[in-house]
This record gives structure tokens, sequence and C-alpha cells, in this order.
């Protein structure tokens, strides 16, 4: 379905504007009246992460005129494999200030207006009602949701994308016009369930293939040219080079734009509602969490206990615990592995931060090791606290 033009034509185009940005101009579809449209054109990019950056470098590129970046954190050596708008110089500087260096570095005629601060449920309506569209490249659930919300509330549209090792998807979420990321997704996934990209890797490139598609999504929005994914879900496998387009329907129960909304305003906090642990988790930690130092304790005073790391055998190739014993999460929680458990040992287990541990924990509590602990901030906290000479990711 073609939608009008979300922006209208700024006045016009000075001279180095319609010089640099002549191959749009000679595509009849985009002509000086498309041009003009992104010149005038507000958009927020919420995070400069690994789809942020693909995103943010081609809209201003194309010539976005005003182009928002909002993120709270600082470039990390690991964000290099893949958030190409930072470079070597920009570690442990502002992400937002990282990008938004590139972005006059590509095009000094963008207007950039950094937001060096979360995304949250304080600031998310002031913040999106300076913007005509939102490109959302964020990581986590809350935030997600958070987005939609807000988005919604305010008849904004936004452009989703989502990426996961060599997998990804993109849509336009626009409640005027089709779904809302709601009624594709009514309720995040039980905690633990989807591991981060952070938990489960992404290949880099990748956030190219998304984050183009999102921009892609954000020039059609904006001079109305072609047929934006408004309920139309797009999965991609790098692996198998294939492209799938998913119709999605406004659910009519949608908690927030169905015909009977229970949600009217934004969720008191998103977080929560997407539960950082799940509350059988969340029972089985209370009294059975140790610190990384209270198990390097116990190891230095050659208590006999059971270290299980429950991360993945990709993760464990990266770095481990000395004496610990790889048991992945998914064994634990279908009982492949309790056998594996011995009885007379006091168990510990921990992953890369404590949410997978904390799950296990619930699991190996309910097959009857009542006394197992795990470790709080796992080998996070270890390689922080304990051991720094080991790498981390
Ligand atoms: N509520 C929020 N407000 C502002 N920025 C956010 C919010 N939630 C997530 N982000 C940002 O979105 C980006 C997501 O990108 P990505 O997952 O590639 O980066 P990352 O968090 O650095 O990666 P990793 O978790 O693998 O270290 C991050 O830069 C993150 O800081």
């Amino acid at each position: 379905m073609a939608l009008p033009p979300l922006v209208e034509p700024a006045a016009e185009l000075s001279v180095d504007e319609i010089r640099r940005y002549s191959r749009h101009l000679i595509i009849p579809d985009v002509g000086m009246d498309g041009q003009k449209r992104l010149k005038n054109a507000k958009v927020l990019a919420v995070g400069a992460g690994g789809l942020g950056s693909p995103t943010l470098l081609y809209l201003a590129a194309a010539g976005v005129g005003t182009l928002g970046i909002i993120d709270f954190d600082t470039v990390d050596e690991s964000n290099l494999q893949r958030q190409i708008i930072h470079g070597v110089s920009d570690v442990g500087t502002p992400k937002a200030e990282s990008a938004a260096r590139s972005i006059a570095e590509v095009n000094p005629l963008v207007n950039v207006v950094i937001h060096n601060t979360a995304l949250d449920r304080d600031n998310v309506k002031e913040i999106f009602s300076q913007y005509d569209l939102i490109v959302d490249g964020t990581d986590n659930f809350a935030t997600r949701y958070m987005v939609n919300d807000a988005a919604v509330l305010l008849g904004k549209p936004y452009v989703w994308g989502s990426i996961y090792r060599f997998d990804g998807q993109a849509s336009v979420f626009w409640e005027e016009h089709g779904p809302c990321y709601r009624c594709l997704y009514p309720e995040p996934p039980p905690p633990g369930m989807v591991p981060s990209c952070a938990e489960g890797g992404v290949l880099g490139v990748l956030c190219a293939s998304i984050g183009s598609i999102q921009v892609n999504e954000a020039i059609k929005l904006i001079t109305g040219i072609g047929e934006p994914l408004v309920g139309r879900l797009m999965v991609y496998d790098a692996l198998e080079m294939s492209y799938r387009k998913i119709k999605v329907r406004k659910d009519p129960n949608c908690a927030l734009c169905g015909e009977n909304p229970t949600v009217t305003d934004l969720l008191e906090d998103y977080e929560d509602f997407c539960g950082a642990v799940s509350e059988e988790a969340q029972e089985a930690i209370s009294g059975s969490t140790i610190s990384v130092r209270e198990l390097k304790d116990w190891q230095d005073s050659g208590k006999d206990i059971f270290l299980v790391d429950v991360r993945e055998p990709a993760e464990w190739e990266i770095n481990r615990i000395p004496g610990a014993t790889l048991i992945p999460k998914g064994e634990i929680l279908s009982g492949e592995a309790l056998a594996r458990f011995p009885q007379d040992k006091q168990i510990v287990l921990h992953c890369k931060s404590g949410v997978r541990s904390a799950e296990a924990l619930a699991a190996l509590k309910s097959a009857g090791f009542k006394d197992a602990v795990h470790v709080q901030g796992g080998i996070v906290a270890w390689v922080n606290l304990i051991d720094p000479s080991l790498p981390s990711y």
C-alpha cells in the first residue's frame, strides 16, 4: 500500500546540495521534490550501535536534514566489529558524540542533535515529539516496547529492525496505517528465552543488511515513494540468502491499538514488564547467590565445589573461570545433563552476567539440588574484579 509523503518539501536546495545529491535528483521518483522532503525531515535514531551505525551514515549521506542520535553508552572495543560509525580513537567516548563526528565527516550539511542519555519513560514522549520519524536500532525488549508505545501514543511511524547471528527482521510500525509492534509481539518473550547479540553474537555485516533496509524504508516514508513495510515483516536469512515477507495484521485485541485498549499510557516500568529474570529464577536466586569474591575464596580455601559454566561452547572458547565445567543451560533445562551433577558437592553455576545461571538454578533446584548457588554478575564480574587479564566480550 502506497502512503502519502510523511514530510513537506523544504523551500529549496542550495547549489552545494544540488551537486551533492545529483544522483538522487536524476531518479524520477525522488527528484527535486523527494530530495527537498529529505532535507526537511527530522529523523531520530534510537541507538548508535550495530543497526544505528549504518542507519545513521546512510540517512546522513542521503541528505536527511535533521538527525537525532540517542544513546547512553560509550564505544567499546568489541563494538568495532560491526558498529562502523565508530573507530579505534572513539573507544571510551559516548557513542552519540562519536557518531555525530562521523556524520559531520560524511555530510556536514546535516543538522545533528545529540541526546547523550538513555531513552526512558520520562523523556521518550518529549524527545519523540521533536521528530517526524523514529528508527529503532536498539537491542533490548524493554526499549522496543517503550518505543512502540510512545510512537503509537504520539501517532508517529517508526522503522524497526532486529538482528541475531545470521538472521534479521525489519518492519514499519505506524498505527494510523497498520499494526504496531504489540500486534506482532503482544508479550515480551520469557526472560532468558531470546538471547541477545551480547550472549549469542551477530555477524557484523548483518547490521548493514538490515540497517540499509531500515534506511530504505525511512526514505520511502519521507518521500512517499514505493510501498513501505507497513503490515509486513521482512525476514532475512544471511546463510540461505533469503528474504521473506510475512503479512502482519492489526490485532483487534491489541492491548495498545486494539478495539478495547488496556494500555492507554506508557507503562510505569518497562524493565519490569520484560522481566530481567523470571519469577521462578528470582525465587531460586534469593539466598542462593554468591559474589565472585566468595567464589574465589571458596576455590582458594580448597572447598569441594562443582563449578558449572552454563554458557554456550563458543563463549567458553573465549574465556573461562579456572576449574569450571561447561554444561550449557539448555541441557540443564531439558533435564539431559542432570545426571552429571554430583549429590555430594557444593554446586555453583555461572554464566556471562547472571541471567542464564539464575534460570538454570531454578531448574536445578526443582530437580532436587536445593543447596546449589549461582554467581552474581557471572564471568563479566570475574574478569572485572578477579582476573582482568582474561579476555572479555
Ligand atoms: N533505552 C536506550 N536508550 C538509548 N540507547 C539505547 C537504549 N537501549 C539500547 N540502546 C543502545 O542501542 C544500541 C544497540 O546496539 P548494539 O546491540 O549493537 O550495541 P551494544 O549494546 O554495544 O552491543 P553488545 O550488547 O553486543 O555489547 C547500543 O549502543 C545501546 O547503548
